[in-house]
């Protein structure tokens, strides 16, 4: 076994995704024979003892064979329509399945709004971790009802990166259509050979994930990419790999080399720190003279208002905001102790002027070193 594979034996805690066409059996409805085996194998990796979180797609696919639409529709709304009576079929599938062994589950439906926010953040953090504790499976999809385009996840993949980082997972498994990651997408190419093992900052992967997804799918291999490197950051490995293989996942926990490994390059961050970095969303840009890109990067300092030579964007205290260099590269984020108008007011001034300036004094650093991660 390789040293890497050895990352898998034993996990303690596993977040487990289950995409689109595979769920569906390609649109063909829920495949609850497929289900079943899957809850069984997650069943015997919990009394080995890991604890799980599912993520399942398949509410939308789902919702569209109940409705009787053999295309996904363009609308926004009514595809969150067909999420919401797909969700339905999805939840009493998996609860009817989980029963059988006398193991209770919970529904749980998140938006990215949810985990940007530090305090929904560390809310849905706390009920993840008591249901686990309570020995329950958290099953956890998309609140599609609520997103719009722009803050979807649009893919599982990277929900399941985020709770994998929420609930400091030791790795992400991705079961999907495919054995895992081929050099080029095996839909069209017969002699495309599989991955087994890579860093998952490998940036030649990017072009081997170049080929799209299946029809019903979102993401194809880019996004799964990206999830595993979102979930680097909070050092979890991911393992793409095919839902179809037999026992998959008590045999992957057991170090077979099975689909694609991706491993972390980088040790464990801080909690917080890896919420920070998980973040999709920033409220504004804060442009850093070199002297602070210096002591934020290598001297690991906080930010303080005097190294900030301009601020875009509009953000109140406590969101995140992203820090770039004069050239526009981005160095790190963080959460800013100001909004967007008072860091105007108090950028390129030493600190002992920021309660002249604004008639208070909330910190001394725009950004505290505790609140920000270099990226
Ligand atoms: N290099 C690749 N290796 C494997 N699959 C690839 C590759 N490039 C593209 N794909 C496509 O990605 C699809 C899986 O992603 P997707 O359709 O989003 O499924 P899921 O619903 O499981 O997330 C595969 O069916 C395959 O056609
Ligand atoms: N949340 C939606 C879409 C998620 C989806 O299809 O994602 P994926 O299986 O990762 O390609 C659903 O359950 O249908």
């Amino acid at each position: 076994m390789s040293e890497q594979r050895k990352r898998l034996v034993g996990a303690r805690r596993l977040i487990v995704k289950i995409g689109s066409a595979l769920l569906t059996n390609d649109g063909r409805g829920l495949d609850l024979g497929a289900m079943g085996g899957w809850v069984d194998q997650l069943v015997a990796l919990r009394s080995a003892g890991a604890e799980i979180v599912l993520v399942s797609s398949g509410s939308v696919a789902e919702g569209m064979k109940r409705l009787g639409w053999s295309r996904r529709p363009a609308h926004l709304h009514e595809l969150q329509a067909a999420a919401a009576v797909g969700q339905m079929g999805l939840v009493q599938a998996w609860e009817w399945q989980f029963q059988r062994h006398g193991v209770h589950t919970a529904q749980i439906l998140l938006t990215h709004d949810d985990l940007s926010d530090r305090k929904r953040y560390l809310n849905a953090r706390s009920t993840l971790r008591t249901l686990l504790d309570l020995n329950v499976v958290p099953i956890v999809n998309e609140n599609d009802t609520v997103v719009t385009d722009e803050i979807r996840f649009g893919d599982n993949d990277t929900l399941g990166a985020l709770v994998a980082n929420l609930v400091e997972a030791d790795g992400l498994v991705i079961l999907t259509d495919q054995l895992g990651l081929f050099d080029r997408d095996p839909r069209q190419h017969a002699d495309a050979q599989l991955v087994s093992e890579r860093f998952a900052s490998d940036a030649a992967l990017d072009a081997m994930a170049a080929g799209g997804s299946g029809a019903l799918g979102r993401g194809g291999m880019s996004t799964k990419i990206r999830a595993a490197r979102f979930a680097e950051r909070s050092g979890a490995f991911t393992v793409i790999v095919g839902g179809r293989i037999d026992n998959v996942l008590p045999r992957l926990r057991q170090g077979e080399a099975l689909g694609t490994l991706l491993v972390p390059e980088q040790g464990r961050q801080a909690a917080r720190k890896q919420w920070i970095a998980g973040h999709l969303n920033t409220r504004g840009t804060l442009v850093l003279d070199a002297g602070a890109v210096l002591g934020v990067t290598v001297r690991g300092k906080s930010l303080l208002p005097v190294g900030v030579r301009s601020v875009t964007g509009d953000f109140r205290r406590g969101e995140m905001v992203s820090c770039v260099d004069e050239q526009g590269a981005e160095v790190a984020r963080g959460l800013a102790n100001y909004d967007a108008g008072e860091a105007r007011r108090i950028l390129g001034r030493p600190s002992a002027e920021i309660a002249g300036l604004l008639g208070y004094l909330a910190e001394e650093e725009l950004i505290h070193r505790d609140n920000l991660v270099l990226t």
